[in-house]
């Protein structure tokens, strides 16, 4: 049973509190299926949301089971599904693998067949076994919201929350997604509340509660409800509700609770004698409760998780070339300058010239030199940074939120924020590594690095760790992964000029800004393990003072460990809406 015993939602608006969901009381009994209907605006995800536990009740108390959810233990991961108005599921993946990905992720398996089986069994229990090989881009939209139940299906829920799942359908997949639901209430005990716009099929639903500006205007069985209303047909509901105040329905319908759901009483106990109702009994239930589902382990989601982030990256063909062609072509620019960077510098003879002009003119000759080779390879150490920023930031700037309301749905589901930022980072360690390694080496092969390659590499990791780092946590502090895109490609544009390498910036302003700018850091540590005679060479044509490499090391490993914690706070967070 579920049970609501005058439950607010409350949010300050203009300093004011306004209950978006005002002293809501009703009763739902196992194996039930209601409908939420009500005008736009009402409050009708509100109170879906408040009943999940995404909004926490201001006021009142919600039980399960008898449990009181306000005090005790929330619901188990696995106890409740909530089926949400946007997708779950990722498009490059099949039916099967999603929802094989689901089970893994929700619910913990013995063994290969209770996986196998358990697939199958919300396969056939949706009608999706005909397409499990389909990919879920070219899903017509009913067959989408099957699988968005499917995926909810996989952990058995006893509660199974619905929003808006047939908006949008034509009437026949409407029909066909609400006799779905009515068949998923008939099963175990299920309850299933569907928040709907729409008042066709409304015979199929035990029970319908009807919201008005956040209030319990009526809740009872769908053919009493024109009665109700005092209308005699259903489109004529929301307009007869618009004709009182939200204040006189709630107490309107105070008045006549007790009677009504004494009739809803009355019409289960008959369909459950006829044999159209099947509610478990006590004993069994509380045998079921006892073996209930339990979470998989942090390495099992991690597993799923990362497994499933290679196979939507190679499925994605624009995505892999993309990749590709940034891999190829970025160090095969820098490879177009090498030329001037691997120029001898000559150096003073000791003896002496003979007279003032030939020595003034050896003196230019090597400053020449210098200048040309310094600058070379200065410029040339700080276009690899650059490249690898940009590269950084486009590992990561989308990687959170672009999929952000999947991610909050699993974790609604179960799913450890750790193991999520884990799988992250070990699919972008794989990036890093590969573009940084590939970028000094090839570099390296047109044109020698003067001085420790070893060391140069290294920062090269570091500058490259850094920025995917940052931009993680950037992904996933920002809302919506336009606003995390614009924000790094900001944050990299900045670090060329910011960093001192091209023009000195004037001090009061550097000792700001160079503690943020990751480029410095890499470029100043890459330079100081250059040979003595090409450091001299760079440090000549540089205003910007250098840094000792390991104070450059720590900083970048700073900026890393900013970046995950950034990461992890944002994914901690909830992120709904
Ligand atoms: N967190 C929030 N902060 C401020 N306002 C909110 C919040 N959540 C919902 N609202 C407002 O509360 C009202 C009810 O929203 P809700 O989405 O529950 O309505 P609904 O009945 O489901 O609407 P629809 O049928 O159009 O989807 C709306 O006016 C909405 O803008």
């Amino acid at each position: 049973m579920l049970e609501l015993q005058d439950v607010c939602f409350t949010i300050q608006k203009d300093g004011e509190a306004v209950n978006l969901v005002d002293r809501a009381s009703i009763k739902v009994p196992r194996g039930h299926f209601m409908a939420i209907v009500g005008p736009s605006g009402c409050g009708k995800t509100t109170l879906l949301k408040t009943i999940a536990g995404l909004n926490p009740e201001s006021e009142g108390a919600l039980f399960w089971e008898g449990r009181n959810l306000s005090e005790d233990a929330d619901f188990e991961p696995s106890e409740i599904g909530y089926v949400p108005q946007f997708s779950v599921a990722y498009d490059p993946l099949t039916v099967d693998e999603s929802i094989e990905a689901a089970t893994r992720l929700r619910v913990k398996t013995n063994n290969a067949e209770d996986l196998d089986h358990r697939i199958d069994r919300v396969l056939e229990e949706t009608g999706m076994t005909g397409f499990a090989d389909r990919q879920v881009k070219v899903l017509s939209g009913g067959q989408k919201r099957r699988l968005g139940l499917a995926m909810e299906l996989v952990s058995d829920p006893k509660l199974l929350l619905c929003d808006e799942v047939t908006s949008g359908l034509d009437p026949r997949s409407e029909r066909e997604i609400v006799r779905l639901l009515h068949e998923l209430s008939r099963r175990e005990g299920r309850i299933v509340l569907s928040v709907t716009h729409s008042l066709a099929h409304l015979e199929l639903y035990d029970s319908i509660l009807v919201l008005h500006e956040g209030r319990v205007a009526y809740h009872g069985p769908p053919e009493l409800m024109n009665h109700y209303f005092s209308v005699h047909d259903t489109e004529e509901v929301y307009p007869k509700l618009a004709t009182q105040s939200s204040e006189q329905w709630h107490n309107s319908w105070a008045k006549h609770r007790d009677a009504y759901y004494g009739k809803l009483e009355k019409g289960r106990a008959k369909a459950i004698a006829a044999g159209t109702l099947h509610v478990p009994q006590k004993a069994a239930e509380s045998e079921e409760d006892s073996k209930q589902l339990k979470t998989p382990g942090f390495f099992t989601q991690l597993s799923t998780l990362l497994s499933r982030r290679w196979r939507i990256f190679f499925r994605d063909k624009g995505q892999v070339f993309l990749q590709l062609a940034i891999l190829i072509c970025f160090p095969l620019l820098v490879t177009l300058f090498s030329d001037k960077a691997s120029d001898n510098i000559k150096t003073l003879s000791d003896s002496k010239q003979e007279n003032f002009i030939d020595e003034y003119k050896e003196q230019q000759m090597v400053r020449q030199d210098q200048v040309k080779v310094g600058s070379a390879v200065s410029g040339i150490i700080m276009f690899q940074v650059i490249l690898l920023s940009l590269m950084g930031s486009n590992n990561s700037a989308r990687e959170i939120a672009g999929e952000r309301p999947i991610f909050e749905k699993e974790k609604f589901g179960g799913l450890r924020p750790s193991a999520y930022l884990a799988s992250k980072v070990a699919f972008l360690a794989c990036l890093v590594l590969a573009q940084s390694v590939w970028m000094g080496v090839f570099v390296n092969f047109f044109g020698q690095f003067r001085g420790d390659f070893g060391q140069h590499l290294i920062f090269l990791l570091l500058i490259n760790g850094a920025m995917t780092a940052i931009c993680l946590g950037i992904s996933a502090m920002m809302r919506t992964a336009e606003q995390a895109s614009l924000l790094s490609i900001y944050l990299v544009g900045f670090q060329l000029p910011l960093s001192g390498a091209v023009l000195a910036l004037p001090e009061h302003i550097e000792q700001f800004t160079r503690p943020f700018i990751s480029a410095y850091w890499a470029w100043s540590g890459s330079v100081e393990s250059l040979e003595d005679k090409v450091l001299s060479a760079v440090k000549s044509v540089i205003d910007t003072s250098l840094t000792a490499q390991n104070a450059c090391l720590y900083t970048l490993g700073l900026h890393i460990g900013l970046g995950l914690l950034a990461s992890w706070i944002g994914t901690r967070r909830h992120q709904w809406d």
